[in-house]
């Protein structure tokens, strides 16, 4: 099945159907597990391996439903996982329970009547150690952005971009456990609590929200707010993934009032997308080098939506040099009211850093 191009005289039309088609399917494998993983109360005693099965399952999916939706492309793929230790010795089992979710996600979503064998698995995640980079198109994805969210039962996100000669130009999230609704009510789409939005986007042709299982598109924009005093944060759920205590000093420069919401994963940047906060703040560790997979998808969500994405020193994000992000140090999201505003006083809180 392929989708009529929603925007008229978009060029990634085909490609942003496949991607979404993509997502959805790797998004069902996902809920699949993470369900089985709390009903067994797993969760509490996790070792990686449910984590690692999703993770991997969703990364064969997407790979193969782009193959077949867009069989005449010359494909590369930028993905998170490779295949290292499902070769091991001892791995046998649950690279055998990873071949049964994919196989049996295919059968129940009807569309594609094949099926993989242990091999084909391991070779399809290997499919995912392109390098990336300026010339080309590229796909890149994180399978399951938001592990820990994942075991916790919380949010995270599968989440895919295209990079066409070093930029992105599509990116689809899909988030199994984000409401449809939105928070901020000049952006409600849905009336009801539906769970699990997909969010996508084309350069040029808007930001779009519809229900994970379809809905009709909805557009989607960045909140308004000008005043720092009105404005919320996003930060990671994870401590260790973001320093809260330069978090909380830029708040306190700019006045914001509320407390920050805590959210796993890309989540964060669908939700800003669509108004629900006004700010993402990202700073890790000093030696942390951020990942591609981590923000492609999530960024043109916000740009075209309205948003800004910058590094600590106002560039925008570079996809082009690889696998890793080439960028100073911190990620902010915001709208072009308050950017230069949490940009001065996230330069300020990391001059005050000791
Ligand atoms: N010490 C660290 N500092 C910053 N980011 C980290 C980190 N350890 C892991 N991450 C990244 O943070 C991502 C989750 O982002 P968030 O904090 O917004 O939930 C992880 O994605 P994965 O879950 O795909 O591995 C991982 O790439
Ligand atoms: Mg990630
Ligand atoms: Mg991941
Ligand atoms: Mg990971």
């Amino acid at each position: 099945m392929s989708e009529a191009p929603d925007v008229a005289g978009n060029p990634y039309a085909a490609e942003l159907a496949a991607a979404k088609k993509a997502v959805a399917l790797a998004a069902r494998l996902c809920q699949r597990v993470q369900r089985s993983m709390l009903q067994s109360d797993i969760q509490s005693k996790a070792d990686r391996t449910p984590v690692t099965v999703a993770d991997y399952g969703s990364q064969v999916l997407v790979s193969l439903v782009l193959k077949k939706e867009l069989p005449s492309y010359s494909f590369s793929i930028v993905a998170e996982e490779d295949s290292k230790d499902l070769r091991k010795d001892g791995a046998q089992e649950i690279l055998e329970h990873i071949t049964t979710l994919v196989n049996e996600t295919i059968v129940n979503d009807g569309s594609y009547n094949m099926s993989l064998s242990k091999e084909d698995v391991l070779a399809t995640i290997d499919g995912g150690k392109s390098d990336g980079g300026p010339s080309g198109r590229h796909w890149i994805l994180d399978p399951i952005d938001g592990t820990k969210g994942f075991i916790r039962g919380d949010q995270y996100a599968v989440a895919l971009g295209l990079l066409d000669e070093g930029k992105v130009v599509l990116g689809v999230l899909g988030c199994p456990n984000l409401p449809l609704k939105s928070t901020n009510k000049q952006n409600d789409v849905s009336s009801g609590d539906q769970l699990g939005s997909l969010f996508f986007a084309t350069i040029g042709c808007g930001a779009k929200v519809e229900a994970l299982e379809g809905s009709e598109p909805q557009k989607i924009s960045v909140c308004s707010i000008s005043n720092p005093v009105d404005a919320s944060f996003f930060e990671s759920f994870e401590a260790a993934h973001s320093k809260r205590d330069l978090t909380s000093s830029i708040a306190e420069k700019l006045g914001v009032q509320a407390p920050p919401v805590r959210m796993d994963s890309q989540a964060k940047y669908g939700s800003l997308a669509r108004g629900d906060g006004a700010i993402f703040v990202r700073i890790p560790n000093k030696d942390y080098i951020e990942t591609v997979w981590d923000h492609a998808a999530g960024s043109i969500v916000v740009t075209e939506a309205g948003g800004m994405v910058k590094d600590a020193s106002g560039n925008d994000l570079d996809f082009s040099k690889g696998r890793y992000l080439n960028r100073d140090r911190g990620i902010i999201a915001t709208n072009k009211y308050l950017m230069p505003l949490v940009l001065k006083a996230l330069q300020e809180a990391i001059k005050e850093e000791h």
